[in-house]
């Protein structure tokens, strides 16, 4: 099921080539394009801004893109596709050839759109996320799986930076507040613990005042054991 060693390097170097610097215009992936060995499509970085942002979302990557200028922060790109050689070397066809990453599988504006910034020296991950339409729970809320997943995400890359690569073992979540569906919501994530292949992670999601405390959660992610494939 597991990938080989050698993708696994090449993604996290490819999550790790992240992106600071100069602010992006709005809309234009620009060097952010992914093109494909393939060359038969391009993916986009999904993690800038796009016409379903509100303002607020807006303003806070404007304020840590200025923050990624003196290298203290990065924004971490994200992509709806693994790329083909990252991909599991099987044949792909019928549905599995239109796999996409869960987070990043709905159009823009309906689902998931968020971006992500990391503090190397911190170890810690900010992610501002706002939820789509599409991820409705209770009338007029968002889900509380949909905020599972962003935690899941947002601990994961915080692990992830360190330079393994992990899989989720346990995740813990005590929904505190409901989140009006829509609304901007800030995910703060920091590794509290390693040990050997261990990650220990919480997380606290609030609202962008900081005066709501709508959720928080520890996680435990696992550096795949080289021995086992
Ligand atoms: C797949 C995505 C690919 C992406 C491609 C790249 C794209 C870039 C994307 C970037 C974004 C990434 C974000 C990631 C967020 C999503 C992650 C997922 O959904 S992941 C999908 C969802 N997740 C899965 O599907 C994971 C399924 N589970 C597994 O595969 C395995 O159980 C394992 C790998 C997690 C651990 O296996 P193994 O290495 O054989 O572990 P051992 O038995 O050797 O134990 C080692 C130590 O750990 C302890 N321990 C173990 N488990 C637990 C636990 N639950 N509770 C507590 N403790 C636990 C155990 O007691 C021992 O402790 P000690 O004695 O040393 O003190």
């Amino acid at each position: 099921m597991l990938r080989s060693c050698a993708p696994r390097l090449r993604t996290l170097g490819a999550l790790r080539g992240l992106t600071g610097g100069a602010r992006p215009a709005v809309g234009d992936a620009g060097p952010a394009l992914r093109l494909f060995s393939s060359e038969k499509f391009i993916d986009k970085d999904r993690s800038l801004p796009n016409p379903s942002w509100s303002k607020e979302i807006r303003l806070l990557f404007d304020q840590f893109m200025k923050k990624c200028e003196d290298g203290s922060w990065k924004r971490v790109p994200s992509y709806r596709y693994i790329s083909p050689q990252d991909s599991k070397p099987t044949k792909e066809e019928g549905q599995m050839s239109r796999a996409r990453i869960f987070s990043r599988s709905y159009d823009d504006g309906l689902g998931f759109e968020f971006v992500m910034f990391h503090n190397d020296v911190e170890k810690r991950t900010v992610c501002f996320f706002q939820g789509g339409p599409h991820l409705q729970g209770p009338s007029g809320l968002l889900h509380g799986g949909a905020l599972a997943t962003m935690i899941d995400v947002t601990g994961g890359v915080t692990a992830i930076m360190t330079g393994e690569f992990v899989m989720t073992a346990n995740l813990n979540i005590n929904f505190k507040r409901p989140i009006p569906l829509g609304s901007v919501i800030v995910i703060n994530s920091q590794i509290d613990k390693v040990e050997g292949r261990k990650f220990f992670v919480s997380c606290d999601v609030q609202s962008v005042d900081e005066k709501t405390l709508y959720s928080n959660a520890t996680g435990l992610f696992i550096s795949l054991d080289p021995e086992k494939k």
